[in-house]
């Protein structure tokens, strides 16, 4: 049995992990983190202190699915007690991730950082790197529900990330292109563009444009329900146990 504890389990994607780790045979569920105490986990052994979470439950794996500006300390606190963190809480930056992956070394601990679980996502991302090898230019439009508290998203940034290792940093548009209004252009990432749509219904898309003379090509993903990232939340729970580095990204999971 995987001994897990989940912070964030009222949240959109907290609450599909738990009924993920209760449905899931080798899975046992020993704790989790609330930022209060309510009725609606009371059968559960509920923590409001992280460090009283690790400290009484012993976990193998703790699960974080909370806010941008908890994720670092979570997961740092998470490594302290010597437990194995799958992250899908977006907001980390490269910074955090350096951090991370050192202390991870120091300590032989895996984590893994998800920006996106689900598999089609996943594929997106790949094919874009694959893409930028020969069209370099191109624009990310992501598009979230509007309660989402990052901008742009994680898998957004992981996106580029990857675009960028065959795409040579370079301006795109007119060399002498003007905001009228700020923001108009989106995001510049080494000249690759990015916007951020949020608009109520929506749950999680992208897409990735490739534009060349009399061309383009589109790649689109869409995540329909919160069912689509738990695969890939159960995939990274047994992966991080036979970890013992940082990993940041899905991709480097699957072949
Ligand atoms: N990697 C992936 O594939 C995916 C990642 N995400 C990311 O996951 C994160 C969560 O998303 P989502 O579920 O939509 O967000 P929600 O806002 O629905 O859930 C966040 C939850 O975290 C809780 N929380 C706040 N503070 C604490 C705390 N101190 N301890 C424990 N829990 C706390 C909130 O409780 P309260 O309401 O009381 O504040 C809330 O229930 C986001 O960063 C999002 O970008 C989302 C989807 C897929
Ligand atoms: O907040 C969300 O909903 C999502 N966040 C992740 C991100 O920032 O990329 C993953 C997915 O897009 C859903």
């Amino acid at each position: 049995m995987i001994r897990i504890a989940l912070a964030g389990p009222r949240g959109k994607m907290g609450k599909e992990a738990l009924e993920l780790i209760q449905n899931t045979t080798d899975f046992e569920l020993v704790g989790l983190l609330d930022s209060r105490e309510t009725d609606a986990l009371q059968n559960y052994s509920v923590f409001t202190s992280i460090d009283e979470l690790f400290l009484q439950t012993k976990p193998d794996v703790f699960v974080d699915l909370t806010t941008p500006e908890l994720a670092m300390k979570h997961t740092m606190t998470a490594l302290h007690y010597g437990v194995r963190p799958v992250v899908g809480t977006t907001g980390f930056t490269e910074q955090d991730l350096k951090t991370l992956e050192k202390e991870c070394k120091e300590k032989t601990l895996g984590c893994i950082i998800a920006p996106n679980f689900s598999i089609g996502a996943i594929l997106m991302m790949k094919f874009a790197e694959q893409a930028a090898k020969y069209m370099g230019d191109v624009e990310i439009i992501e598009m979230h529900h509007n309660q989402k508290l990052d901008a742009p998203s994680g898998t957004a940034l992981k996106t580029a990330e990857l675009i960028g290792r065959h795409r040579p940093s370079h301006k795109q548009g007119h060399e002498d292109e003007q905001e009228l209004l700020t923001g108009a252009r989106g995001a510049d990432i080494d000249g690759i563009k990015l916007h951020s749509v949020r608009l109520p219904g929506l749950v999680a898309h992208q897409q990735v444009l490739f534009g060349g003379e009399g061309q383009l090509l589109t790649l689109r993903h869409d995540s329909f329900t919160r069912g689509s990232f738990m695969p890939g939340v159960a995939l990274s729970i047994r992966e991080v146990l036979k970890r013992d580095t940082c990993i940041y990204g899905l991709e480097n999971l699957i072949e």
